[in-house]
C-alpha cells in the first residue's frame, strides 16, 4: 500500500471506531475484509489508527474537527507535512480537502494546553493539582507510544540465559535501569509472543513498572501469600517467581482468571485457587485493584477520552470494598501491597491516606507513584504492614 492508502485505510478504520466500534474490532475488521494488507501494511495502519487515539484532541483541532478524515489531516499538519501531498484523490488516496475543510483547520498556536497535551480538561486540572509543572511531561508522555517490556521469568532462566534465547529468534533486547527482571524489546517485538523464550515460559509480557511494585514487595520466600485481583495472573505470575512457592489467587470475576493455569504451566509456577473458607491469615496480600487504567493509557489510549468523573468515583468506592475485604486477611506482622496502573491521586495516594484512617492497625512503610516512561507505565504502589502484635 502507498503512504497515502493506508492513510486512506486509517480514515476507514477511524470511521469505524467514531460510529461506536473498539479500535481493536475496527482494525481487525477492515484488515480481514482487505486481504492484499501485508503485515507491514498492518503494521503501519495500527500505528496511524493508535497514535489518532492518543492524540485525538490535538489531531482533530488541526484537521478541523473530531471525524475520521479530520484526525488524519491533522496527523499531518502536526508533523508539519502538507495534507494535500497526501489527499490527492489519486487511486486509494484519500479525495483532496475541500476548502470547507481548510476553513475549519485549528491553529497550533491558539490550542489550548490541555488540547495540545490531549488530556480531557477535568483530568488535566487533576493531574496539575498533583504534579504541577510535572504534568506537562506527564501528558506529553501519554502522547507517545508505548515499548514492549519483558519480564525475565527467575524460575525458568537468568536474564542472560532469557537475552540469549531471544536473540535466537530475532529479538533484541535492552535491560531496564533499576528493574532487575526487566527487558524492553529495540526490535522484532511482533516476532515475541512466537519466540521460544515466550513458548517455554522464560519470559512473559509484563511493563517495567509492574515488575517493579513487585520486586520492590516485601515478598516472603516460600511465605503464604494472597493476590486478592489475580485477573489475567501478571502480577501472582512475578510473585510466584519472587517467592519461590506457591501463590493463593482470588478474584471477583472468575473468568478473568481463566488463562491462569496455562500462564502457570507454562511458566513452571504454583498458583493455586484460594479458598475462602480456610481461615488462615496471609504473610502477604497483594490488591493491585482496579482502577482507571491512566497510567497505561499509551498502549488503551481510547480509555483516556471515555473515562467520567462518575466511572472514575465507581473506581474509587471498588478500591475501597476492595481494601476492606483484603485487610482482615493480613496477619499480625505481616504486609498488604496496594497498587493500581493509575496516575491519579484520588486512585493512590489519597486512597493509602482513606486506608490508614480506616485501619489504623496499619502503618505505612513506603509508597511510589511512577509516573509514564519512568521506568515503564504509570503505576502505583503502597506497601503497608499490619503493626498488630501477634500477642494481642
Ligand atoms: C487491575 S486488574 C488485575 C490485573 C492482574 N493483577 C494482573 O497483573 O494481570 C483488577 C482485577 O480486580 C478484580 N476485582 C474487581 N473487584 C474486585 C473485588 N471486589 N475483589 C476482588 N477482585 C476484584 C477485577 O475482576 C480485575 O480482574
Amino acid at each position: 500500500m502507498t503512504p497515502a492508502a493506508r492513510v486512506q485505510g486509517a480514515i476507514e478504520i477511524l470511521e469505524a471506531y467514531l460510529s461506536g466500534q473498539s479500535a481493536e474490532q475496527a482494525l481487525s475488521r477492515w484488515c480481514r475484509s482487505h486481504r492484499f494488507a501485508g503485515s507491514k501494511d498492518r503494521a503501519a495502519l495500527r500505528d496511524l489508527v493508535f497514535d489518532a487515539l492518543r492524540c485525538r484532541a490535538s489531531y482533530a483541532w488541526l484537521g478541523g474537527g473530531l471525524s475520521a478524515r479530520g484526525l488524519m489531516v491533522g496527523a499531518l499538519r502536526k508533523r508539519g507535512l502538507a495534507p494535500e501531498d497526501l489527499f490527492n484523490g489519486q487511486t486509494y488516496a484519500p479525495f483532496p480537502v475541500t476548502g470547507d475543510e481548510i476553513a475549519q483547520f485549528g491553529q497550533a498556536e491558539n490550542m489550548p494546553d490541555d488540547v495540545a497535551l490531549d488530556m480531557p480538561g477535568w483530568l488535566f486540572a487533576q493531574l496539575q493539582d498533583s504534579f504541577g509543572e510535572a504534568a506537562l511531561g506527564v501528558c506529553a508522555a501519554l502522547q507517545q507510544r508505548a515499548p514492549v517490556d519483558l519480564r525475565v521469568n527467575t524460575l525458568k532462566a537468568s536474564v542472560g540465559q532469557a537475552e540469549e534465547a531471544l536473540y535466537e529468534d530475532g529479538i533484541a533486547t535492552e535491560r531496564v535501569a533499576g528493574v532487575a527482571t526487566a527487558l524492553r524489546v529495540v526490535e522484532g517485538a511482533r516476532s515475541v509472543v512466537r519466540s521460544r523464550a515466550f513458548t517455554d515460559g522464560l519470559v512473559e509480557l509484563q511493563d517495567a513498572a509492574s515488575q517493579l511494585a513487585v520486586l520492590r514487595s516485601p515478598v516472603p520466600h516460600k511465605g503464604r501469600i494472597l493476590d486478592f485481583c489475580a485477573g489475567g495472573g501478571g502480577k501472582a505470575l512475578a510473585l510466584a517467581a519472587g517467592s519461590g512457592g506457591c501463590i493463593h489467587v482470588h478474584d471477583a470475576n472468575l473468568k478473568r482468571m481463566r488463562d491462569l493455569p496455562d500462564r502457570a504451566a507454562r511458566a513452571g509456577a504454583d498458583l493455586r485457587m484460594w479458598n475462602r473458607a480456610e481461615a488462615r491469615a496471609f504473610d502477604l496480600v497483594f490488591c493491585d485493584a482496579p482502577c482507571s487504567g491512566s497510567g497505561t493509557w499509551r498502549r488503551s489510549p481510547e480509555a483516556k477520552w471515555t473515562l467520567t468523573p462518575d466511572r472514575l468515583a465507581e473506581y474509587v468506592a471498588t478500591q475501597r470494598t476492595v481494601l476492606t475485604a483484603a485487610a482482615p486477611l493480613v496477619r499480625p506482622g505481616g504486609f498488604l501491597v496496594y497498587a493500581t496502573c493509575s496516575i491519579l491521586t484520588v486512585e493512590n495516594a489519597a486512597q493509602t491516606a482513606w486506608f490508614l484512617q480506616a485501619f489504623p492497625a496499619f502503618s505505612l512503610l513506603e509508597a511510589s507513584q511512577m509516573l509514564p516512561e519512568n521506568p515503564g507505565d504509570g503505576f502505583y504502589f503502597g506497601i503497608l504492614r499490619n503493626e498488630r502484635s501477634t500477642k494481642g
